[in-house]
């Protein structure tokens, strides 16, 4: 069987690892230092774009000539970046073992790979209905949406059925981004979520409130409070209906789940320490085994800010973490000193034409400010977080980039702000004018 080695392994072709192929090109890669494995068959890509534009009845972002690939604005790293820069794109290839000891890995087809430093970037997966014995939950026409592969499954069936009915089931930011996407696309649309509002580990009931309202206003039916407990198929094994707990049943040409996701740590299990269900990593993101780094939404690592350990899956700390990793392996290497990740949390959404940004930690005493009723057109308002009398949050709905960039600054704990008055004071000015 085929061995090849590299000085720079990355596992996993996703967000983080484009941003790590990045850093090491800025960092002075050479040519045949680098190699990529990736299971899915395209380079990587903004994975957020695929709830979102990916999905637009027009397919703006589907055609030839706009590519999703990692890069923000006109620096996108098209497949061709990869070639240009000798980079080994190695694509719709699995990674099935990983020996740690001997700096090993082998691919379903049998290759072998060796690596001086190996930084793991493989994500992770979405959790399904089957995995906890939904009946029917394997039925035709239900999707989850991880890889662009499932988003293109979606689009032709959205497509071999226009104007149909469809179920999202989960009311976080993937459900409430997939019924937008579906009603932009005419489909009649019904969300079915447990919890007393949406989004509920990052809204409060204010801000929900507000989502709520606008989706009803666009036509989504909202159904709280009770959950899917099984599928019904038609003679072609296509679903047909969404069984609900409280005992509805609800049409459904298409269903869309989406109920979370876990880290794909499997491959490295009892090689590599593991912390709060992710690989376990220190402020460089290395793990428990010299030469081995772990980025993106499979990494646990220290939040300097709050002092805590935490796993993040969210699009800025994929590219930041690859970043930090590569500039520390590459500090090391030349014996100098670097710093320790200090990350802010920062995590956004869009769905039709809200636009929602938030930094920081949701914890202490939430405190709405500005306009929520959904019936305003372009809305904006928001809410902050005080704990021990510091801002420890803030979340604004439809914000300026100055705005936004504001609320980045107060959100990084800054000290004693106790009321609004002095928020504003303390560079949240816009926060008076609305
Ligand atoms: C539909 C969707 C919408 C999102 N929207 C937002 C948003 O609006 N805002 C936001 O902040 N975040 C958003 N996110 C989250 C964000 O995209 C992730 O946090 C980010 O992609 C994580 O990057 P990553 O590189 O760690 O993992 P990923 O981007 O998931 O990449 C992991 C890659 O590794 C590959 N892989 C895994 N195992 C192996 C193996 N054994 N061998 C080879 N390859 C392997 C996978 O196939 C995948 O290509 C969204 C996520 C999804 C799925």
């Amino acid at each position: 069987m085929a061995e090849k080695f590299f000085k720079y392994v990355i596992v996993g072709g996703g967000v983080a690892a484009g941003y790590a192929a990045r850093e090491f090109v800025k960092l002075g890669l050479k040519s045949g230092e680098l190699a990529i494995i990736s299971k899915e068959a395209v380079a990587p890509y903004e994975r957020p774009a695929l709830s979102k534009a990916y999905l637009f009845p027009e397919g703006a972002a589907r055609l030839p000539g706009f590519h999703v690939c990692v890069g923000i604005g006109g620096e996108r790293q098209l497949p061709e970046w990869y070639s240009e820069k000798g980079i080994e794109l190695i694509l719709s290839t699995e990674v099935v073992k990983a020996e740690i000891a001997s700096k090993t890995l082998t691919t379903a087809e049998g290759t072998t790979f060796k690596y001086d430093t190996l930084i793991i970037a493989t994500g992770s997966t979405v959790i399904k209905l089957s995995d906890f014995g939904v009946q029917g939950a394997d039925a035709k026409g239900i999707f989850y949406l991880r890889e662009i592969a499932e988003a293109d499954a979606l689009v032709s069936a959205i497509q071999s059925k226009p104007e149909g009915t469809a179920v999202i089931v989960g009311g976080g930011y993937i459900g409430l981004e997939l019924a937008a996407v579906l009603r932009i696309n005419k489909y009649k649309v019904k969300m079915v979520y447990p919890e007393p509002w949406c989004m509920p580990r990052l809204f409060t009931a204010d801000i929900a409130a507000f989502y709520e309202g606008y989706y009803r206003g666009k036509g989504v039916e909202i159904i709280k409070g009770t959950v899917a407990t099984g599928f019904v198929t038609d003679e072609h094994e296509n679903v047909k209906i969404v069984k609900l707990k409280d005992g509805r049943e609800l049409e459904a040409d298409i269903v869309v789940v989406g109920v979370g996701g876990r880290p794909l740590t499997g491959l490295f299990k009892g090689q590599l320490e593991e912390e709060k269900g992710g690989i376990k990593t220190d402020g460089f993101f290395k793990t428990s085994v010299p030469d081995v780094y772990a980025v993106g939404d499979v990494a646990t690592f220290p939040m300097k800010i709050y002092g805590d350990i935490r796993r993040v899956e969210h699009v800025d700390h994929a590219r930041k973490s690859a970043a930090q990793a590569v500039q520390a392996i590459k500090a090391k290497e030349e014996g100098k000193s670097f710093e320790e990740y200090d990350y802010l949390p920062y995590f956004y959404s869009r769905s039709f034409d809200l636009s929602w940004q938030f930094y920081g930690d949701n914890v202490g005493k939430a405190i709405i400010f500005g306009d929520n009723n959904p019936a305003t057109p372009k809305a904006k308002f928001g809410s902050y977080w005080i704990k021990d009398g510091r801002v420890v949050g803030v979340f604004l709905e439809n914000g300026t980039p100055e705005e936004n960039k504001a609320i980045a600054k107060v959100a990084r704990l800054k000290p004693l702000v106790e009321s609004k008055e002095e928020l504003i004071k303390d560079g949240l000015a816009f926060a008076s004018k609305i």
